[in-house]
């Protein structure tokens, strides 16, 4: 399962109000639209996704809000598909990819979807082409997804291979404090990601991550993440300087 978020909150560093969708589901991906200033005109460049993942209150949107200041422009969020109707104003291909019944479950018997799911009687997903268009277009799509999204991307044939990125807490008594003090939390929903956050710490001892981060100390938790993706973001720079945006 993908996790759900708040955009504005968790992204302010690459979101306008604009680009907002309301939340839907217990599974997003980044559902936004192309940043249009990242946008590349030629595709010359393939970057790799990153997939990160880590126990609720880990730090990776604290990380990730860095990187996206620090390099802007560099990163996108793939468009999801969905079977319900747009609300006023939302525009086909850019709020969502607004399919019919019938070809959502086309896309889900060619294995098109790297995930999906029902939610109050509508249908979501996140195909795998809508990833892909991101990494040719010379962007870096970013999946923050919660044990079962990471499975479910690792089971796939997603090209190109993401890089599976875990967020680590240097214990269950600070991720504790680091939700209580974020003051997000009811007691009974700081329960269930305390609970949930021993399944991803173990998970992430099994080796199913290429990288695992110690967020300890900030800094050197984003200069680690920062470090693994560092290529990749002066391609993309190099790139994006080339055709002078
Ligand atoms: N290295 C750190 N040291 C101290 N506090 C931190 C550190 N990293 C993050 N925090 C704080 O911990 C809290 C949780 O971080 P954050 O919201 O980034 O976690 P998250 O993994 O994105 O959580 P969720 O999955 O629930 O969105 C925030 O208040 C953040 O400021």
């Amino acid at each position: 399962m993908l996790r759900s978020f708040n955009l504005l909150r968790k992204y302010p560093a690459v979101l306008n109000i604009s680009d907002l969708k309301p939340l839907f589901w217990q599974q997003v991906l980044f559902a936004t639209p192309t940043h249009p200033v990242c946008a590349m005109s030629h595709q010359t460049l393939s970057v790799k996704p990153i997939v990160i993942s880590g126990p609720s209150g880990s730090g990776k949107s604290t990380l990730l809000n860095k990187l996206f200041a620090e390099f802007p422009g560099c990163f996108a969020f793939s468009i999801s598909h969905t079977t319900r109707n747009p609300r006023p104003g939302e525009v086909d291909g850019k709020d969502y990819h607004f399919v019919t019944k019938d070809d959502f479950v086309k896309l889900v018997g060619e294995n098109g979807f790297l995930e999906h799911a029902q939610f109050s009687g509508n249908m979501y997903g996140t195909s795998k082409k809508s990833v892909k268009d991101i990494s040719s277009s010379g962007q870096l799509c970013v999946l923050d997804v919660e044990i079962n999204g990471v499975k479910s991307i690792k089971q796939s044939d997603l090209k190109p291979k993401p890089r599976f990125i875990f967020v680590r807490p240097p214990s269950m008594e600070e991720l504790r404090r680091r939700l209580e003090s974020r003051g997000t939390e009811t007691a009974d929903s700081l329960k269930k990601r305390l609970d949930s956050a021993q399944e991803a710490m173990d998970y992430a001892e099994s080796g199913a991550y290429d990288h695992i981060i110690d967020n300890k100390e900030l800094e050197v938790a984003y200069e680690h993440l920062k470090g693994i993706l560092i290529e990749d973001l002066h391609k993309i720079q190099g790139e994006k300087l080339k055709k002078g945006q």
